[in-house]
């Protein structure tokens, strides 16, 4: 068993942004800009808020953050959008999900441009990458994919299960490793709530993705030895054998899965740093106006 190090990735992929950055930069060219929106005060969201501030930081990015409370109206919050999309000095903007129920998440993810857009949930961006064309991909599966390809994890004719249909994770993720493309290239099945028999479509798995959001959802006797596991859930649960209180789980049973599996990555320090680096990737692709000139 190999564990999936993103931790490491991902201070690899941030080095060779600052390097790009530093070279843009030296030309005259201009700072990358990421701005995060972030409505009430969530601690999650606060945890991942910071981290993105942090990695900005490390790579010679500008970072914004605009903060509101809770009771922003949807109106309030859109005429918000609309001035970060009218900034010329900002080149990507995330709004930080899940948002309050009265402010609806599409029309909030409708109004960011598409060319600011560096979430990649936009459906104009959804759809280019449905058709294959250039665009920001989703930050999570573009995590996920970029950790493979550093491992050089074999994809091609391989069975991928994606377990979770969210439109930010499972999704995408399926159709990322269904294509034709540098990769994925893989015959992929789809599970989620109304899925029948899911141990016995896993067991047939060469590669497992689970991003359902249930601690320790897949267990040992769910994998087939050999496999690929790739964790993409992450609670916070209470412990008394951690400083902090807390410790983090993830969506598979690390201890029972790890001795099948050929590569797993661990919770944290497995796919979450990726995560906010393809955060770093897509903005970097804005400021270059790479995806849209
Ligand atoms: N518009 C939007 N875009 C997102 O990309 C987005 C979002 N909303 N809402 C919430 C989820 C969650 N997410 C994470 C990013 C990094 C870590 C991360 O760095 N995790 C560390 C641990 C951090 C900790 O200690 O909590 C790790 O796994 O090692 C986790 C979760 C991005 N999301």
């Amino acid at each position: 068993m190999e564990l999936i190090d993103g931790k490491k990735i991902s201070m690899e992929v941030k080095q060779e942004i600052a390097a790009e950055v530093e070279l843009i930069v030296k030309a005259g060219g201009k700072t990358p800009h990421l701005a995060a929106m972030i409505v009430g005060h969530d601690g999650a969201s606060e945890t991942y808020v910071a981290a993105k501030v942090k990695a900005c930081q490390m790579v010679g990015f500008k970072s914004s953050e605009f903060r509101f409370e809770e009771d922003i109206t949807e109106e309030e919050l859109l005429a918000e959008i609309k001035k970060v999309n009218d900034d010329n000095d900002i080149d990507g903007l995330i709004v930080q999900l899940p948002l309050p129920k009265h402010i609806s998440e599409s029309k909030v993810i409708e109004t960011i441009r598409p060319e600011k857009d560096v979430d990649g949930f936009h459906p104009m961006n959804v759809g280019k990458m449905v058709s294959s064309l250039p665009t920001y991909l989703p930050a999570t599966p573009a995590g996920i994919v970029e950790l493979m390809k550093r491992y050089k994890i074999q994809t091609s004719g391989k069975n991928c299960v994606v377990i979770g249909r969210s439109n930010i994770v499972g999704t995408p993720m399926s159709v990322l490793m269904s294509r034709k493309a540098e990769y994925g290239d893989c015959t992929v099945t789809l599970c989620h709530s109304r899925t029948k028999n899911i141990a016995e479509i896993t067991r047939q798995a060469d590669i497992v993705i689970v991003a359902l959001g249930m601690k320790e959802f897949l267990t040992g006797d769910m994998v087939k030895e050999g496999a690929v596991v790739i964790d993409v859930g992450i609670h916070r649960v209470k412990s008394d054998k951690t400083k902090s209180g807390w410790k983090l789980l993830g969506d598979v049973k690390f201890d029972e899965v790890a001795p099948k599996a050929s590569f797993i990555t661990p919770v944290p320090g497995g796919v979450g740093p990726m995560t906010i680096v393809s955060l770093l990737q897509n903005t970097l692709l804005a400021a270059k106006k790479e995806i849209y000139k």
